[in-house]
Order: structure tokens, then sequence, then C-alpha cells
């Protein structure tokens, strides 16, 4: 699928329109339901398939945050052949009680950080802290989705290299 064909898909499965109150609070006339795509296997195939595009030789793991990131970190991994972990928003307070599911992210390690929407940037900002505490490297932060309120800015300052797939320009939505 070229990226002509994945926005266009990604517009018909999970573009809503309403009044919304999105994760940082702010409001908006419109909604990507992630969870619309990502059910889609042909629309989280592609995506994989150009998150693999970002998994240099020298990334050695990808990673996902809760939710959202799950699915399309493990699409990443599958067609990049690379392993991957989810991020957890907190601890879980009984089992294993990790943060990082899915094996340990080590001082060595090199990590492309997937994510499907970026508003302002700060659920994920939160994951890329995780890892870079584990002593890691993060490679890159890439989002599906750049909704283009502030994320880039955010991410940027603090320390992290951003990119998305796709902008909210991209899918013809304006403010
Ligand atoms: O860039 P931000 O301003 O942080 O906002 C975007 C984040 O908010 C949403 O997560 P949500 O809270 O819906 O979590 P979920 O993945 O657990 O459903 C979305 O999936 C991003 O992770
Ligand atoms: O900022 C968010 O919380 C958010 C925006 C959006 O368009 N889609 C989504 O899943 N989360």
């Amino acid at each position: 699928m070229n990226k002509q064909e994945l926005t266009a898909r990604i517009k018909q499965e999970a573009y809503l329109e309403g009044d919304f109150t999105l994760r940082s609070g702010k409001k908006s006339h419109y909604y990507l339901d992630k969870y619309l795509f990502e059910a889609c296997p042909d629309i989280l195939k592609a995506l994989g398939e150009e998150f693999a595009k970002y998994a240099d030789d020298d990334v050695t793991l990808i990673a996902g945050p809760e939710l959202g990131g799950v699915a399309l970190a493990a699409s990443a991994s599958i067609a990049s052949g690379k392993k991957w972990v989810i991020i957890r928003n907190s601890k879980k307070g009984y089992g294993t009680g990790n943060v990082v599911e899915g094996g340990e992210i080590t001082e060595n390690d090199v990590v492309l950080l997937v994510e499907d929407i970026a508003t302002t940037g700060g659920q994920v900002v939160e994951a890329a802290k995780v890892i870079r505490e584990s002593g890691a490297k993060v490679k890159k932060i890439v989002a599906v989705i750049d909704r283009k309120q502030g994320a880039e800015e955010n991410i940027t300052d603090a320390g992290f290299e951003f990119a998305s797939i796709i902008t909210k320009d991209d899918l013809g939505i304006t403010d």
C-alpha cells in the first residue's frame, strides 16, 4: 500500500467528528480513533512496514507505549525482524511489577519508539524517558499521525528526535 492509499484508508476507518476532549485536556472537533485503524489488518501491516523504514541496523529494539502503541510495535517488529517491548503507563502493583513488558531494556539498546497519535507529545515523551532512564538510546520517536499541536516542539525540547508517517494536513483536516 502506498502512502496516499494508507492515508485514505486511515481517514476512512478512523476519522470522527464531534466534540472531543483529548488526553492533554485540549478540546477538538475531530478525533482519530487509533483502535479503529489498528483493527484493520491492511492498515496495521502497512504501518508496520512504514515504521520498519526507521529501524536502521543499529536499532536493537522497538517499543510501543500502552495501549495504542502495542499493536503498532508488534507490527513493526514483524516487518523489521527486531524484537519489541511494551512501555506501561505505570507499574502494576502485583506480578512482576514491570513497567517494561517483553524483556529488559539495557544500556546497550538503541530503541525505535512508535506511537499512534501525537498531539502534544506528552504521552510518548513519558515513555521515552522510561527508555532513557534505563540507559538506552532512543533513536527516534515515530508517530502514525502528527496532529500538529505542539508534539514536535515538545519532543525536540525533551531531547528526542521525532518523525511522523502522516500529519493531519495529509488527512485534509483543518483546525
Ligand atoms: O500527544 P499527547 O497530548 O500525549 O496525546 C496523544 C496520546 O493520547 C492518546 O492516548 P490515550 O490517552 O487515548 O491512551 P491509550 O493509548 O491508553 O488509549 C494517544 O493515543 C496518544 O498516546
Ligand atoms: O490527543 C489525544 O488524546 C488523541 C487525539 C486523537 O485524535 N486520537 C487519539 O486517540 N487521541
